[in-house]
């Protein structure tokens, strides 16, 4: 084969095994056979490894990279990863409501019903569509650069859907490890005679934080993406409208979201999901409730802390793990 034709054919098997991650551990809904699937990664891993100039970072083949590393660089995020309020009953929102309402001068107002996913806040930056950096939340302003650990976690695209990627934009989510992973990590442990996590939210951390990224690999991490931070290179007029840009580019997004305009209506989904939280295959800890409109939440503003057009309703914590 000559090179033109090993370049053509590894970008094309590229774009194919980036649309079969995408069904599967984005949509959970693969249209592959697992056998045909690991023909192309294997025809792939051959092209490169024959032409190893056609390597490039957002192969899937370079999910799993690199050695370990002896420590963890922090970055700086460009916009801070804000920490929300909390509402823990029917006054605690009506109080929320109300001083959204006074603050926007009794204009309508739409609110985005989120999951609280309890994990760890991660944001990922892409750069003229491909993933340059991943960190953790850290102290909201500097965070732990984690992206080799990031990048093994198969449904983060390692690049946007092009056209209509913008020059930068940072992505936030919760990086979480669904209940059956955790109860299995936990029981391989319990085997090793090593000690265990005490809960999802600890083993996730434990496992992003690894310096050896082929260690994240093997815990069976996933994400929610649910906001965006900085950009350059695209506005949104809504919230809700940034959540449905984010699915189109390939992000994992929950399905759970509601929007709703009255503080009634939002009552009920959260009493719903009261119960309703056990039967998921992961942990949530509450919900969030988002202004909808981007000009209404630059209106609203944030405290030094918090957005004053969002709060986290927390259910009480879950009976301890039996
Ligand atoms: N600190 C924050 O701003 C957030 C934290 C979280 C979280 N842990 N889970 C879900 C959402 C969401 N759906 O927006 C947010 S937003």
């Amino acid at each position: 084969m000559k090179p033109e034709e090993a370049r053509a054919r590894a970008e094309e098997l590229r774009r194919e095994i980036e649309y079969h991650d995408h069904r599967y551990y984005v949509l959970d809904d693969p249209v592959i056979e697992d056998a045909e699937y690991d023909r192309l990664v294997r025809e792939l891993v051959a092209l490169e490894t024959a032409y190893p100039e056609l390597v490039t970072p957002d192969s899937p083949t370079q999910r799993v990279g690199g050695r370990p590393r002896e420590g963890f660089v922090t970055v700086q995020h460009r916009a801070p990863m804000l920490s929300l309020a909390n509402a823990f009953n029917a006054a605690d929102l009506a109080d929320f409501d109300r001083r959204v309402r006074t603050g926007l001068a009794d204009e309508d107002v739409d609110y985005v019903v989120e999951l609280k996913f309890d994990g760890v806040a991660v944001s990922l930056t892409y750069e003229h569509g491909r993933l340059v950096r991943g960190a953790t939340r850290g102290d909201g302003v500097t965070g732990e650069e984690i992206t080799p650990n990031l990048r093994t976690i198969r449904s983060i695209p390692l690049r946007l859907r092009q056209p209509g990627a913008p020059n930068v934009i940072e992505v936030r989510g919760e990086v979480y490890m669904p209940k059956e992973a955790f109860a299995r990590l936990n029981e391989r442990r319990e085997d090793a005679g090593l000690p265990l996590f005490a809960n999802p939210r600890n083993a996730a951390a434990g496992s992003l934080r690894q310096l050896d990224p082929g260690i994240t690999a093997e815990r069976k991490l996933d994400i929610w993406l649910y906001g965006i931070g900085y950009t350059d290179g695209i506005v949104f007029g809504r919230h809700s409208e940034a959540l449905a840009w984010l699915g189109e580019q390939g992000f994992r997004v929950n399905p759970h979201t509601r929007i709703f305009s009255t503080l009634e209506e939002v009552e009920r989904h959260l009493e719903h999901w009261r119960e309703a939280r056990f039967e998921l295959p992961y942990v949530i800890d509450g919900l969030v409730l988002k202004v909808d409109r981007l000009d209404q939440q630059e209106r609203l503003g944030t405290t030094l802390k918090s957005p004053r057009w969002a709060v986290a309703y927390k259910y009480p914590p879950e009976q301890a793990e039996t």
